[in-house]
């Protein structure tokens, strides 16, 4: 069942590209939209686990990045960061928010996250970021391998990649029925190109230049929050720490039995975590 009110096409960017959303929920004065971005090869579907959990007096929307889900339309230049954080700008616009928003990212989306949040500070009251890659300091064996252009840990192209790649990011001991196998290859394999192609235009461009970005984080006095899974192969939980102590409002919560996976692994602790935090830090002080 999609926790989805609506899911709907939105074209931006002359008519070349398009980000589809999905949404629950309507804008509430003094109330931060929560906006959820997903990881490298993913979709908005990942976070539908999460915001089942989410108060319905929140208002949800968990998007679609460029060359991912049903976003479609897009050419090569959609995946260097400047730019998609600029598509992302003009998507926000779009929809008038009546407060900064709560922007939410997962692995690469919560990179973006902070790239968004570095170059438009004033449209973001506060961060959640989940298991971003912390930068080259910090590198994994999983992700060095990624960068030297290896990339069947997480674009798996056999039966026998597919099982070790997800035993490697999430903890939860999945089923792999030959239902989900099969909508696996039938979903992902055609794109396999594409994703690569992503994945290298990510490592030449933006990559390099995260332990920056992050660096830039620390002049930003919105609230963020840091989610971490201990058992997290490819973005190393080391990051955490590096990262609560750049950012001067930050909190961080790290995860027991948690792999890189954080919305497979902890769906309804995220969702928890994630409002707790909110409540805590109520909207007038992100403004300050
Ligand atoms: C489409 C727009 C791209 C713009 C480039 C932006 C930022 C560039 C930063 C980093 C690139 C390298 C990341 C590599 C690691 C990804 C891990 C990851 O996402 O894991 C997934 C599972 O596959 C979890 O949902």
């Amino acid at each position: 069942m999609l926790p989805c009110r609506i899911g709907l096409l939105k074209s931006i960017l002359k008519s070349t590209a398009r980000i589809c959303y999905c949404e629950k929920g309507v804008k509430v004065a003094g109330q931060p939209s929560l906006i959820f971005i997903h990881g490298f090869a993913s979709s908005k579907r990942t976070w539908l686990s999460v915001i089942k959990h989410i108060p319905h007096t929140y208002h949800c929307i968990a998007i679609d990045l460029p060359g991912h889900g049903e976003s479609i339309g897009f050419n090569e230049e959609y995946y260097i960061g400047a730019n998609v954080i600029d598509l992302l700008k003009q998507f926000f616009d779009k929809l008038h928010f009546i407060e900064p928003i709560c922007l939410i990212g997962e692995s690469m989306g919560g990179s973006i996250v902070a790239m968004f949040a570095t170059k438009y500070p004033f449209d973001v009251g506060i961060i959640c970021l989940l298991s971003p890659p912390p930068g080259e300091e910090y590198e994994t064996d999983l992700l060095q391998q990624l960068r030297s252009g290896t990339y069947h840990s997480i674009l798996p192209e056999t039966l026998k990649q597919y099982h070790a790649a997800v035993k490697s990011l999430s903890e939860k001991k999945i089923r792999l029925t030959r239902l989900l196998t099969k909508k696996y290859f039938k979903t992902h394999l055609h794109t396999v190109n594409q994703y690569q192609r992503i994945l290298q235009i990510a490592f030449e461009h933006d990559y390099p230049n995260l332990g920056e970005t992050y660096k830039q984080l620390k002049y930003h006095t919105c609230p963020a929050f840091i989610i971490w899974g201990r058992e997290d192969k490819l973005c190393h939980p080391a990051g955490a720490q590096y990262l609560a102590k750049l950012l001067s409002k930050s909190e961080l919560i790290i995860f027991d039995d948690c792999g890189h996976l954080i919305t497979v692994d902890k769906p309804e602790e995220t969702a928890d975590a994630i409002i707790n935090f909110l409540e805590r830090n109520p909207y007038y002080e992100s403004r300050l």
